[in-house]
């Protein structure tokens, strides 16, 4: 098949959320396209989405997010945009990404990703093990305050959200005495400086999918499929299969308080898995190795796996 090329004349139309990381994520997939296909950047159009989770008008700042809007909260208006053709392409960071997409979507280019760790951020301890028995920390992520209550019981956990400046803000003026982000995230901003440390899975396992960026298109869009294709970053794509899938098979978002990451070692993929109480009071942990095409059958293995060990009762989380 002959491809058609975006040009400036027309435009490849790239769909995102505003915020500066969605930019930033919007700008990467259009500088992957500008480079695999030696185009100039007017070939591509950003086009910003408002969306109902940017409305700051609609969200009490201090409400969490969770009891907000259900699964892809961020995403649907984008998605809608897509299904009906006010643009080609969208640009999602795959963590806040529904395990399955709506009929007549697919998602299934991710671009090469980034440092999948968590940061610390905090004026007064260069880590986790340094904060002060009892301090106040300040996370809206049912994940990340899950596993703290885990480790560190002694700890008060606060509502935290807003963008990095904000957050900055609220531990310069002693609102909380750390937090936590995507290294990621902070990197893309150009702001991994103001980052304590990053924090090694063994400590706290990350977000299935945290650091890494997909690029959604129409199902039945096959000249998008093909311009995509030399973007699509394969040992990604292996990692986010199996990490995908043990969420999937859990039920689970990026609102729940599960947490996964593979690996892959030459031919094989380590996928390593956390399900937890949303009070820390309790948390399944395990690890499974497989070939790397079979990382989707390993996700729902591990996913069987701890299940089959939870107690009654500690998939309450599940509205
Ligand atoms: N849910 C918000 C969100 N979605 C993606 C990222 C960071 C970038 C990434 O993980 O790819 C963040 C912010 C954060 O957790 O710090």
């Amino acid at each position: 098949m002959m491809l058609t090329l975006p040009s400036p004349a027309r435009p490849l139309r790239i769909g995102t959320r505003g915020s500066p990381l969605a930019l930033w994520q919007a700008h990467e997939a259009r500088r992957c396209l500008m480079a695999a296909h030696d185009l100039p950047e007017d070939a591509f159009e950003i086009v910003v989405i408002k969306v109902t989770g940017d409305d700051r008008s609609m969200i009490a700042a201090d409400r969490p997010l969770k009891e907000i809007g259900n699964k892809g909260l961020f995403t649907r208006e984008i998605e809608d945009a897509l299904l009906a053709g006010g643009i080609d392409i969208a640009v999602h960071s795959m963590k806040d990404m529904p395990t399955e997409q709506p009929p007549g979507l697919l998602l299934d280019c991710h671009l090469a990703r980034a440092d999948m760790r968590d940061a610390f951020l905090s004026p007064v301890a260069a880590g986790l093990e340094d904060l002060p028995q009892g301090a106040v920390v300040g996370s809206s992520s049912l994940r990340r305050r899950a596993q703290l209550a885990l480790r560190r019981p002694d700890l008060r956990l606060v509502e935290f959200r807003g963008n990095v400046q904000t957050r900055l803000q609220k531990l310069e003026n002693g609102v909380a005495a750390a937090t936590f982000l995507a290294m990621a995230g902070l990197t893309r901003l150009g702001m991994a400086h103001v980052a304590r440390s990053a924090i090694e899975p063994e400590v706290m396992l990350p977000a299935v999918a945290q650091g890494a960026i997909g690029v959604e298109r129409r199902s039945d869009d096959a000249r998008v499929a093909a311009l995509l294709e030399p973007v699509h970053d394969i040992p990604t794509g292996l990692q986010l299969a199996a990490e995908r899938s043990f969420l999937a098979a859990l039920d689970g978002s990026c609102e729940t308080p599960i947490a996964g990451l593979a690996l892959l070692e030459g031919g094989t993929i380590w996928l390593r898995g956390e399900i937890l109480r949303p009070d820390g009071s309790e948390a399944l942990s395990d690890a499974i190795r497989g070939p790397v095409e079979d990382g989707a059958a390993m996700g729902r293995e591990l996913a069987a796996r701890l299940k089959a060990r939870a107690p009654q009762g500690f998939f309450d989380w599940r509205g």
